[in-house]
């Protein structure tokens, strides 16, 4: 194996309390070495070992590869006419899925597998190297099936989102009965979590309790869209679920704030908070509360939410730039979110984790030995540039388990 030293570094981002200073264990003059698909060492450049080749940072910053832990990726079709309504003054509402339904059961395999991987490559290019992403456009046994399928081959994790709305002309309790039955079963091999939208016009308390239940019985993991077009019992449900993350987060009253912050006391594997900033600023709905709950002692982290609906980008930059500059945060807690905090949402940021294909793949979301070796050299001095600097593409590479991708 060849080892590569990227030295140079005018300010490291490990995310790891132990190595540096700071939310983000932030060092400078670093050097790091990565082996293997895996980070071998971190420290002070003056210290690094020799290896078989070096990455001059030239005084850049370095940091760990965002983890998108919130995406809809697998789709066909194109939702610019609903985009333009809606910011003619028209709300977003949950019918608005039924026509990427029907886009993407309309479409080939190959040409599912071509959209996802324009946009992998799109995320990667911005400096993405772990992504979750959702099935939800399919909405039968079937294309549900292959949507999940498609999805395994190029995403990190894939969750079974078939609980995103009652299909067109159908019964919801019949649908309900089977998105938690014969559907759920077609899917459980191939997916890792279960997300519902609960959600007016969506599922409702009861049928996304249903939903939850019904993952858990089969051993998954569970997440839940919530409070994302108003207030409800999204939070509350996905904290009695153990749910992995509740993610949108616009509509929360003090009980979910509390709820959210006090599923980690006693040291318990508790509930993300996952806010949303790109879509909330694309509906034009109230951004969610990500100070408030940083405050209160939530986890957070913060996703795309890449779809052709609600959020048509996968720039994570943009979200975090977005995230400081009108939601309160610190770049360095909002840097941090974007990272480790959607490795926790995704639960691979301690243990090894087995990939959709079968693979062991190393924690990410840190840069520290033993992780795997996903990390992102900006074009500038420091992570403050992110939003400093808005919407400048200052990815200049990244590597991903130790192969450099962008
Ligand atoms: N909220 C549910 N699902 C997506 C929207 C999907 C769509 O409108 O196509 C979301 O996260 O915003
Ligand atoms: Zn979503």
């Amino acid at each position: 194996m060849t080892a590569l030293l990227i030295d140079g570094i005018g300010e490291l981002t490990t995310n790891d309390a132990s190595l540096g200073e700071g939310v983000g264990g932030r060092l400078r003059e670093a050097a790091v070495v990565i082996d293997d698909g895996r980070i071998a060492w971190v420290g002070a450049a003056a210290a690094a070992p020799p290896a078989d080749e070096r990455f001059d940072a030239a005084g850049r910053a370095v940091l760990p590869g965002w983890v998108d832990s919130h995406t809809h990726m697998v789709f066909a079709g194109d939702r610019t006419a609903e985009f333009e309504a809606r910011m003619a003054g028209e709300a977003y509402a949950a019918g608005g899925i039924n026509v990427t339904v029907e886009a993407t059961r309309a479409a080939t395999d190959a040409a599912l597998a071509e959209n996802l991987a324009r946009l992998v490559a799109e995320a990667r290019r911005g400096g993405t190297t772990t992504l979750e992403t959702k099935t939800g456009y399919g909405l039968t046994v079937d294309d549900e099936v292959r949507s999940a399928r498609i999805a395994a081959e190029q995403a990190d994790a894939v969750t079974f989102l078939g609980a995103h709305v009652v299909p067109g002309g159908q019964d919801p309790r019949a649908y309900l009965d089977l998105v938690t039955g014969p559907m759920l079963d077609a899917v459980a091999p191939i997916v890792s979590a279960v997300d519902v939208f609960c959600e007016a016009g969506a599922f409702d308390e009861s049928a996304s309790a249903r939903v939850l239940e019904a993952a858990a019985a089969r051993g998954l993991a569970t997440r839940v869209h919530g409070n994302q077009l108003g207030h409800g019992p999204g939070v509350r449900l996905a904290v009695q679920h153990r749910s992995l993350s509740v993610d949108h987060l616009g509509f929360l009253d003090d009980a979910d704030v509390e709820a959210l912050a006090g599923s980690w006391s006693d040291g318990a594997r508790g509930t993300v908070a996952t806010v949303l900033p790109a879509c909330d600023l694309s509906t034009r709905m109230p951004l969610a509360p990500a100070r408030r709950l940083i405050d209160a002692g939530a986890v957070l982290a913060i996703a795309s939410n890449c779809n052709p609906g609600t959020s048509y980008t996968s720039s994570m930059g943009f979200c975090v730039a977005t995230a400081v500059l009108q939601m309160g945060l610190s770049v360095q807690e909002a840097v941090r979110a974007a990272t480790l905090g959607g490795a926790i949402a995704l639960g691979m940021h301690e243990h090894g984790w087995r990939d959709p294909l079968g693979q062991m793949q190393p924690a990410v979301g840190a840069i520290r030995p033993g992780a795997r070796a996903d990390l992102q050299v900006l074009e500038a001095p420091s992570v403050t540039h992110l939003a400093y600097r808005p919407g400048m593409p200052l990815t200049a590479a990244v590597w991903r388990a130790g192969a450099r991708v962008a």
